[in-house]
């Protein structure tokens, strides 16, 4: 059986910045830098999973605003990165769980070491910090 792993990612975006976070763990990630988020409980919905890593993660509430893409793929098979643009309507986002947050506008967007699968994603998402 193929066990396909979808994770989810958000791409927070205020005043034409976005919220990149930094991995903590695991070693072989750790200081790489990707879209707050992350696996997809069985029985949860994309979206809802979202909402709850971005307030296990950041201790903030968002709203999804659209989708970017499809199915990204990842570097560890069978898994795929699905990606919605957010804001956040509730807190400020924290480091709760990540080394460090960056607000990055569209000149600063590859400043930071995206994790390989992210950086497509991120070419999509320059447009959308006009
Ligand atoms: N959250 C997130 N994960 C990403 C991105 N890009 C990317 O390759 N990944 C990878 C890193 C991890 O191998 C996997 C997400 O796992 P995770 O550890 O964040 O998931 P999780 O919070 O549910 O944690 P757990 O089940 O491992 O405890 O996807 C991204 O932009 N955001």
């Amino acid at each position: 059986m193929v066990v396909i792993v979808i994770v989810v990612g958000a791409a927070i975006i205020r005043d034409g910045r976005l919220l990149a976070a930094q991995r903590a763990e695991p070693a072989r990630l750790a200081g790489g830098w990707e879209l707050p988020g992350g696996k997809v409980d069985p029985g949860e919905s994309d979206e809802d999973a979202l909402v709850r890593e971005c307030h296990e993660e950041l201790g903030v509430k968002i709203r999804l605003t659209g989708r970017i893409g499809g199915d990204w793929p990842l570097a560890d098979l069978g898994s795929v990165l699905r990606v919605w643009t957010a804001r956040i309507v509730e807190g400020e986002p924290a480091a709760l769980e990540h080394l460090a947050l960056r607000w990055l506008g569209e000149a600063e967007l590859y400043d930071v070491d995206w994790l390989p699968g992210d950086l497509p994603v991120v070419d999509a998402l320059r447009e959308h910090l006009r």
